[in-house]
């Protein structure tokens, strides 16, 4: 019996993208993707490693979801291929659909719900050929191919997501280059960050449609300043105005924060938003997921390089609002992503949203870590892994309490899986995947979490 228990049906699962676990990345009629094409460039991905095998989720989805409902989760989030619907970026592959209809029967034999996330950053590269999301008519594709998939799929899946961090995707992919299609312009950058949000405008009403819901699922940090010093304080206003204001007030208010529209200017963003852009954006949700994993400590820093590590090749070139800015080590616990290990963190974005943008439902549809997992006697011991979400649930459970309206959580990620960059070198999962058999060893914090969902809380 869980003595902090969680709402009566609570949402507790576990998520996934596509690129990252699916491979058979040329099965009945799969395009490619951005991700296809950077993962094939050499000095992209460490090790030259990619998504054409993954973990073999496509060919193995039964027994994955097999897995999933005999641990005992009641949810499961995953993202749909858009080439593998639509190759190219146009018409429909009803042999990509039959996949995801396969899965979804799948999920709902075992009495776990889909989740769907449309984009997962798997861009169509015909589409990144025609200017990919710093082009206006990209949305207006994205559109279509939601519209596709909701068509095949709204009958059984019926809670969807537009776009998963839309922050990641415009400016690790435009702006450092660090993620595909590795480009590096902060105008582009800007440009597909706006252009991601009207995707999501344009997709939401259509997404409603058959008693659907539908929200998007941003990546969202807590920002602390390492001192109170006008400059330093400036730097957390700038980071937290890009990476969480922007999108929040966008998405759940229809409008751009004042202050992150000048920090743009340099970079053209004015000319990006068209009259009734932001009308069509915002108050679109029906609920918001929030991917969170850590904090921002910044300061400002002439020198600074701006970056996140996002990946093993990180480039020096900052994220446009980043220049002079340094991320510094707060001094807590870091993860084998050299993440900082904040709960607090977790909690502080929780009550923020609540407060801040009030009445909208809430998911975690993202929090996990990366550590360095080994097999003995056929288990896997990741008490760290375990400690980490344990942590993070109770943050979810202070908040509840707090009166804020959380759904749901689901732990990122199910399985090890291909972590952009740094390829197979970082992991994950709840469960562990031998890259070389494809054999997958639930690791304790599988069996743990498992038990969390059947008591419906912690002990
Ligand atoms: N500023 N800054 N920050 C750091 C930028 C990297 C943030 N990465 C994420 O949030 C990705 C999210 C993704 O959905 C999933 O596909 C990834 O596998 C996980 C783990 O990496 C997380």
């Amino acid at each position: 019996m869980a003595t902090r228990g969680f709402p009566e049906g609570f949402a507790w699962g576990a998520a996934t993208a596509s690129y990252q676990i699916e491979g058979s990345v040329t099965a009945d009629g799969r395009g490619a993707s951005i991700w296809d094409t950077f993962a094939h460039t050499p000095g992209k991905v460490l090790n030259g490693e990619n998504g054409d095998v993954a973990v073999d989720h496509y060919a193995r989805y039964a027994e994955d979801v097999a897995l999933m409902g005999s641990l005992g989760l009641n949810a499961y989030r995953f993202s749909l291929s858009w080439p593998r619907i639509q190759p190219g970026g146009r018409g429909v592959n009803g042999a990509g659909l039959d996949f995801y209809k396969r899965l979804v029967d799948e999920l709902l034999e075992q009495g776990i719900t889909p989740y769907a996330t449309l984009y997962h950053w798997d861009l169509p590269q015909e589409l990144q050929d025609a200017g990919g999301w710093p082009e206006r008519d990209t949305a207006y594709r994205f559109a279509e191919y939601a519209q596709v998939a909701h068509e095949a799929l709204s009958d059984r899946v019926k809670h969807w997501m537009t776009v998963n961090e839309p922050w990641c995707a415009a400016f690790l992919g435009y702006g450092s280059g660090d993620h595909a299609p590795g480009l590096r312009s902060s105008a582009q950058a800007v440009r597909a960050a706006h252009h991601l949000l009207l995707a999501h405008g344009l997709a939401a009403p259509l997404l409603k449609a058959n008693d659907c819901l539908v929200g998007a699922a941003p990546n969202l940090y807590a920002v602390t300043p390492v001192s109170d010093s006008e400059a330093d304080l400036d730097a957390a206003r700038r980071i937290d105005g890009l990476q969480n204001r922007f999108f929040l007030d966008a998405l759940l208010r229809g409008s751009y924060p004042e202050d992150v529209v000048a920090d743009l200017e340099p970079f053209g963003f004015a000319d990006v938003v068209q009259p009734g852009d932001l009308d069509l954006i915002g108050g679109k949700v029906d609920f918001l997921g929030i991917n969170y994993y850590s904090r921002h400590t910044v300061s400002a820093d002439p020198d600074a390089a701006g970056m996140v590590a996002t990946s093993p090749f990180a480039s020096a070139s900052p994220w446009p609002g980043a220049e002079s800015v340094a991320f510094v080590n707060a001094g807590r616990p870091v993860t084998d992503m050299g993440w900082e290990v904040d709960p607090g963190g977790l909690h502080e974005i929780l009550t923020r949203v609540a407060k801040e943008y009030p009445s909208v439902p809430l998911y975690i549809t993202e929090n996990g870590a990366a550590y360095v997992d080994t097999v003995a006697d056929g288990g896997v011991d990741d008490q760290e892994r375990l400690d980490y979400i344990e942590a993070h649930l109770a943050a979810c459970h202070d908040a509840i309490a707090d009166g804020v309206p959380l759904k749901g959580y689901f732990a990122w990620s199910f399985l090890d899986n291909f972590e952009w960059g740094w390829g197979y070198g970082k992991r994950f999962g709840l469960v562990y995947v031998d890259y070389e058999t494809q054999v997958r060893i639930p690791k304790s914090s599988a069996h743990w979490y498992g038990r969390v969902a059947r008591h419906n809380g912690l002990s």
